[in-house]
């Protein structure tokens, strides 16, 4: 294939819708409906934050997607397929999720033994099964640990070694349910680099849940839920300048658009900046 038809290719599959929802209910009883009516479309490659205050159904909303909770009414397609009875063990390959709590998603009894386990389902050839635990552990850094225990790790590591099985498994979409949360800021720095990293790749379609301003201004679209229903689909720039829709969602502005901000008040001319690192390339001449 030439470069001219792969970036075609490539072209083509970042349109493609991967994720797609068409007036989905949710209650977990009948008389408390949770969410109500959403309807959303994602399409491949995209990096997509979900937003919303505590409760609002944003863990609910994602645990829909691959049938661990069944929807209400409504429709769900993933990856080309209608979510039904015979498709979810196709959707559930299909995405991968990494949850808050990094000491939750260890079953194995060692890092090498918690990897392989996810992949024994996929009847894979041992050699691919050793081929990919390798190729994983070393993209994330965490190819030293195999032969530790769980109890052994830090909670960054810990998160790193969930990343690789899940990444292990080879899925087009990657659930981030608050999974910087338990993590220190060096942890979180890492974990964010991984997703960038994921997100220049290219065959990946990134939902987070967060409630990190610094988060949100990496991703590259902004889902807003409250009271059960999406009330905005925005970009972060759009979210962070929308202060009535950051007061309905529970958050702040990031902090390098904070000090920008107070240094416009004090008269220095500059411009709101997309990270922490631009402002302070900004500042530092
Ligand atoms: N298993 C359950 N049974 C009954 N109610 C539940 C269950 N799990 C969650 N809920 C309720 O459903 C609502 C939505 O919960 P969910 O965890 O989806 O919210 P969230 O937006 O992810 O919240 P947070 O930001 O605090 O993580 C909450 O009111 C919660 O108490």
């Amino acid at each position: 294939m030439n470069e001219t038809s792969k970036d075609q290719d490539k072209e083509a599959g970042e349109n493609q819708t991967v994720i797609s929802l068409e007036g989905v209910s949710f209650g977990y009883s009948p008389e408390h409906p949770i969410l109500q009516n959403i309807t959303l479309t994602i399409p491949q490659g995209q990096w997509v934050c979900l937003v919303g205050p505590n409760g609002c159904g944003k863990s609910t909303l994602v645990k829909l997607l691959n049938a661990l909770l069944p929807k209400s009414a409504g429709e769900i397609v993933v990856c080309g397929q209608k979510l039904e009875e015979e498709t979810i063990g196709y959707i559930r390959q299909s995405i991968g999720m990494v949850f808050q709590n990094p000491d939750n998603q260890f079953i194995g009894a060692t890092v090498e033994e918690d990897i392989l386990f996810g992949l024994e389902g996929l009847c894979l050839s041992h050699a691919e099964m050793e081929s990919r635990l390798h190729s994983y552990t070393q993209r994330l850094g965490i190819d030293h640990l195999l032969a530790k225990h769980p109890g052994e790790l830090s909670g960054g590591q810990k998160q790193r070694v969930a990343i690789a099985s899940i990444l292990a498994m080879e899925p087009g979409i990657v659930i981030f349910d608050e999974a910087s949360s338990m993590l220190d800021e060096g942890s979180r720095d890492e974990l964010m680099g991984i997703l960038h990293d994921m997100r220049a790749e290219g065959k990946y379609t990134i939902l987070m849940i967060t409630h990190d301003a610094d988060e949100i201004l990496a991703t590259d679209r902004v889902l807003a839920l409250q009271g059960g229903g999406l009330v905005a689909d925005v970009t972060p720039a759009e979210l962070f300048l929308n202060a009535e829709l950051l007061e309905r969602c529970h958050l702040q502005e990031p902090y390098a658009w904070g000090l920008a901000h107070e240094l416009q008040k004090r008269g220095i001319q500059i411009d709101v900046p997309a990270s922490e690192k631009e402002l302070i390339d900004t500042l530092w001449p």
